[in-house]
């Protein structure tokens, strides 16, 4: 449905119309929500402050840099160009990944609102690791002489990366980037994302930059030097007290951005686990398997039984679109304010909402009973235990006992047997992510208070990031809906179906 508006008039005639209904009462509400929208925008600063800017993104192609560009397109429709650096990859070229990237349902809303809104999107072939960015003198030219703000969301997040790739995306990138962004004639703020957990060696951490145990500089020799096999090797012990390499890069980067920071105007978000969109651009928005999601799924079909967290620790799930709202803020602020210091902002909600694992446990696993996925392989009932003897027994009784079972069946219906391998998969899955469920971390989040302190009320609404408004059960059931809807491709009229499925 196109609707054209003019923000003052639509919100006159809307006034006068008294309890409406039926179809005009859809009509009417689609008409105010733009029409608030507008208004929003009309008297928005951090809005305002982008229009006319040229922004550009590093990992737009991800999770977070999709939502950060659709919400910048929606929220500021006159920005200026929006620069995203792609790589091929795939044997897709840069120009086909953008096109199918742009088809994705996250981008439905900027669509409907600014059927155009593509043009203002410039893709720019590079990758992060090789030199230069690989970018070539004519695209370079024009970033240096059009920039205006930079989002760094580029990153590898797995936890099993090895020590030499990681270094060399994480920090060596980064390194790069910052010299290309030393190099801008107009940049005025550039935004790395980092992690919550970049300082997971201390249990309560502040805005600040901790001190890492090596000078990152002195591990880029080794990078270029020293056999991947042998770095290998070491990397226990180069890593010391970081549970993988993601976490121990992210450390590095942070000091180096510190060290190598200059005049530039620099500030780091830091999000916790990222979850999917409270609210924008839809409930329960998702994209990938990562952390939770692939762990809810996986309790949701009924594979996973037990595992171990500890029932009490803070599930320190932050909704990407409060991550978004909170870098787009941090980037006008930085831009605008340009404060002294580089600033630092934990984005986490322990301090402020807290919700446990174990309460966790409780919501998906209600959400999927009522709600159930199509094709389950058991009821979803699972246990969360800090018990290693008792984990080990369920998943001796409960995990690989029916999966044997179930492979036996299926390798005598002439098919492929597959249960053993996907588990085996997901106790690896687990095992990495167990070091975060048996742990509560403590965040200070002064900056991110500070930060909102600094916005009108229009703003506040335009880009929310008040956690203290978040609903656990609320958001965990729009959650596991979106992770059905949106990862598994599932319809929601095939619930009753699943119902059926669930009760043989
Ligand atoms: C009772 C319920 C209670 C619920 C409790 C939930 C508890 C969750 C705990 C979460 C803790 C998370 C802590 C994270 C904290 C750090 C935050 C950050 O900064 S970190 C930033 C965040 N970083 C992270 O979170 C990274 C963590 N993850 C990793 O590092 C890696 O995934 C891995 C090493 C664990 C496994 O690697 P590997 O074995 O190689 O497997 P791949 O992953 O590469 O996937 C291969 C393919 O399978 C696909 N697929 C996957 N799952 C499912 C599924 N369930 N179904 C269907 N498909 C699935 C997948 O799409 C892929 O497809 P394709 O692309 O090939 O087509
Ligand atoms: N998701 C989470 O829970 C959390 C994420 N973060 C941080 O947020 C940021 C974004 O994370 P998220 O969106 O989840 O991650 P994704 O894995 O979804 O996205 C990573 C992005 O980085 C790009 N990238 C990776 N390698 C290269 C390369 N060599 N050259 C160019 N681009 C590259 C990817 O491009 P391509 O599509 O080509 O692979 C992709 O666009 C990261 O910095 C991460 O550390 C922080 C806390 C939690």
């Amino acid at each position: 449905m196109a609707v054209s508006f003019e923000a003052k008039d639509k919100r006159a005639l809307l006034n006068k119309v008294e309890n409406p209904t039926g179809k005009n009462w859809y009509l009417l509400q689609e008409v105010r929500r733009r029409t608030e929208g507008q208004m929003e925008r009309t008297m928005s600063s951090v809005a305002a402050y982008y229009n006319g800017k040229a922004v550009l993104i590093t990992g737009a192609t991800g999770f977070m840099g999709k939502v950060l560009m659709e919400k910048l397109l929606r929220s500021s429709p006159d920005v200026k160009t929006v620069y995203i650096l792609v790589r091929p990859k795939a044997g897709q070229s840069m120009q086909e990944r953008v096109a199918s990237m742009l088809q994705c349902k996250v981008f439905d809303r900027v669509r409907e609102d600014y059927p155009n809104f593509q043009e203002k999107i410039k893709p720019i072939n590079a990758e992060l690791i090789q030199p230069n960015l690989a970018i070539s003198p004519e695209d370079s030219e024009e970033l240096l002489s059009q920039v205006n703000v930079v989002f760094h969301c580029a990153a590898t997040i797995r936890f099993d990366e090895p020590l030499k790739r990681a270094l060399q995306l994480n920090v060596l990138g980064t390194q790069q980037l910052i010299e290309l962004a030393r190099q801008m004639q107009k940049l005025e703020a550039f935004i790395h994302i980092s992690t919550a957990y970049a300082n997971c060696n201390q249990k309560h951490i502040d805005e600040i930059i901790y001190p890492p145990p090596v000078e990152p500089k002195k591990l880029f020799g080794l990078v270029e030097w020293m056999d991947e096999s042998i770095i290998e090797d070491i990397t226990p012990k180069l890593i010391g007290e970081w549970p993988n390499t993601y976490a121990y890069t992210k450390a590095l980067t942070e000091y180096l951005l510190q060290q190598e920071k200059a005049n530039l105007n620099i500030a780091i978000i830091r999000p916790s686990i990222v979850g999917a969109s409270w609210h924008e651009p839809f409930p329960g928005w998702i994209d990938n398997f990562n952390g939770t999601s692939g762990i809810m799924i996986a309790a949701g079909k009924g594979i996973l039984r037990t595992m171990i967290a500890n029932n009490d620790a803070v599930a320190d799930l932050i909704p990407v679109d409060v991550v978004i709202n909170l870098t787009l803020v941090a980037g006008w602020y930085t831009a605008v304010h340009r404060p002294k210091n580089m600033m630092v902002y934990n984005c986490t909600t322990g301090g402020i909402n807290p919700f446990s694992w174990g309460e966790m446990e409780y919501h998906v696993l209600s959400t999927f009973k009522r709600n159930p996925l199509e094709q389950v392989y058991r009821t979803p009932c699972a246990q969360l235990t800090s018990n290693y003897l008792i984990n080990w027994y369920w998943i001796a009784v409960s995990h690989k006992a029916p999966a044997m079972i179930y492979d036996l069946y299926l390798r005598l219906t002439g098919r492929k047997p597959r249960m053993m391998k996907i588990l085996d998969r997901l106790h690896k899955n687990l095992m990495l992510l167990e070091y975060f469920t048996t742990q509560s971390w403590e965040w200070s989040s002064d900056n991110m208070n500070m930060l909102m302190g600094q916005l009108s009320p229009e703003d506040k609404k335009l880009y929310n990031f008040d956690i203290r408004q978040l609903h656990w059960s609320e958001y965990i059931e729009n959650y596991c809906l979106g992770a059905k809807k949106y990862l598994l491709n599932e319809d929601m009229s095939g619930i009753p179906a699943a119902k059926q499925h669930l009760r043989k």
